[in-house]
């Protein structure tokens, strides 16, 4: 495959496919972070093999970790780093790497420089940094809140209650979340600002916490959505754990089976999933589409007919691009709210949409905190491409519109590799009906 363009296949008829997907990353690095932080080595089976995981594992190496990877299964024993060293952390452009190893840096005797690609020192980070400084840790950025900036680790961190506003992504709670059960007074965080995105991910954090042996409370102020998490003081232990599939990348091939009016089954689907699955599965049922669950995985299955909707992603926001691109082919239109926060994700995702489904004829614009999408013919024109701005999920959202509109060049394509370095192979076998 040419790393730099692909042409996006288009389906001649319904979609038939069986898939087994790779490893979820935001359950591969908590994983991670939590083998690191246990009291004796971890085992972790499932592991996602992708930039994003590749990042963590660095950076767990440089603060004094030994990672041991053997194909999907990596071997983690919690290391220490020479008191007085001096490190450096790449995080790409990864949210979790960026927001989840600066607590973790806090706890090591060193000075570690984090840096990443250019558009990571334009993501939120200020409120994280000024979290941990509150609870003891001492950082030094050159005064804008963001990237590149040095935490200087003494080896412990004080930590107690904090309050942080945690609109711009709630990476910024779990990353103090992750590292408190080894703070010496634990953690109290409290959010207070608009809504907190992609709550099901800080849930996320808070299970996989305890399941390590962490005590955590979640609490709420308004009885709806939680807004306060306290972990205490303890030892964390991962010990033997398996990723599951990674449901956000899922995504994309369920869409396929509400666009083409076929059938995807992705295997080894969890029963009770770490990952927001009933929010995913919400939204492609109002769409048109069903879903079955059997020995062999889930199954949704389309109608022929997409329906527009009205959806909050706001929980679910990973699903945001794919989900446009399916309702850009539906009988009529659509609108999703809760997603302004992605404008300052891997790339500004709500104009980067708006423009590369305009320039095919669409007719989708921005709100204030998500798209409106209504439906025209679209098609590719001669010469145009379809510009992915360095995002993953740009990739897999013109994978999705390319089933139903032949002809899409798509730009940059490795970039897919963030999360998901074989998908234009899977999106090509799920195209041709093979199973995996
Ligand atoms: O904690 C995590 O693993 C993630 C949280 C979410 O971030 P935001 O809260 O910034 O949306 C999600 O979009 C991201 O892909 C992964
Ligand atoms: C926003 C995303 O990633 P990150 O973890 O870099 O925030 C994403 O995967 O959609």
């Amino acid at each position: 495959m040419d790393s730099g363009r692909w042409l996006a296949p288009s389906a001649l008829g319904p979609v038939r496919a069986t898939l087994r997907l790779p490893g979820s990353k935001s359950i591969t690095n908590r994983a991670l972070i939590l083998a690191a932080l246990s009291d004796s080595p971890s085992l972790v089976h499932g592991v996602l093999k992708a930039r994003d995981s590749s990042l963590a594992i660095a950076a767990l190496r440089a603060l004094g970790c030994t990672v041991e990877e053997n194909g999907a299964d990596a071997a983690i024993t919690p290391g220490a780093l020479p008191l007085g060293s001096a490190v450096s952390v790449d995080v790409g452009n990864s949210g979790t790497v960026m927001r989840f190893l600066p607590a973790v840096a806090a706890l090591t005797p060193a000075a570690v420089a984090f840096d990443g690609d250019p558009r990571a020192r334009e993501r939120p980070v200020g409120a994280l940094l000024s979290a941990l400084r509150t609870l003891g840790v001492s950082i030094d950025d050159d005064g804008r809140g963001a990237l590149p900036f040095t935490v200087h680790g003494t080896g412990s961190v004080p930590g107690g209650p904090v309050t942080l506003d945690a609109s711009g992504s709630s990476q910024l709670v779990s990353g103090l979340l992750l590292a408190a059960p080894r703070f010496t007074n634990g953690v109290e965080v409290r959010h207070s600002g608009p809504p907190v995105p992609s709550l099901p991910h800080i849930e996320m954090t808070v299970r996989m916490l305890r399941d390590a042996g962490a005590s955590v409370e979640a609490g709420s102020s308004d009885g709806d959505r939680p807004d306060f998490w306290r972990v205490a003081p303890g030892p964390v232990n991962l010990g033997e754990f398996t990723v599951e599939p990674d449901l956000s990348n899922a995504g994309p091939f369920l869409a396929a089976a509400l666009v083409t009016g076929g059938s995807v089954t992705i295997r080894d689907w969890p029963e009770n999933s770490l990952q927001a699955a009933d929010a995913i599965l919400d939204v492609l049922t109002r769409m048109g589409a069903t879903v079955t669950r059997s020995a062999t995985g889930l199954t949704v299955t389309g109608s022929g007919t997409v329906n527009g909707v009205e959806a909050d992603l706001r929980d679910i926001p990973e699903m945001c691009l794919p989900l446009t691109s399916a309702a850009a082919l539906a009988a009529g239109p659509s609108a999703f709210t809760g997603v302004g926060h992605t404008r300052a994700q891997e790339t500004d995702r709500l104009a980067a949409i708006v423009k590369e489904i305009n320039a095919m004829g669409g007719e989708v614009s921005e709100l204030p905190d998500g798209l409106s999408i209504r439906p025209r013919p679209l098609h590719a024109p001669a010469g145009h491409a379809f510009e992915t701005y360095d995002d993953h999920r740009m990739v897999m959202a013109a994978a999705v519109l390319g089933l139903g509109v032949p002809g899409i060049e798509v730009l940059n394509v490795a970039t897919v590799g963030k999360t998901f370095p074989g998908f234009t192979e899977a999106w090509e076998s799920l195209v041709r009906g093979d199973d995996s």
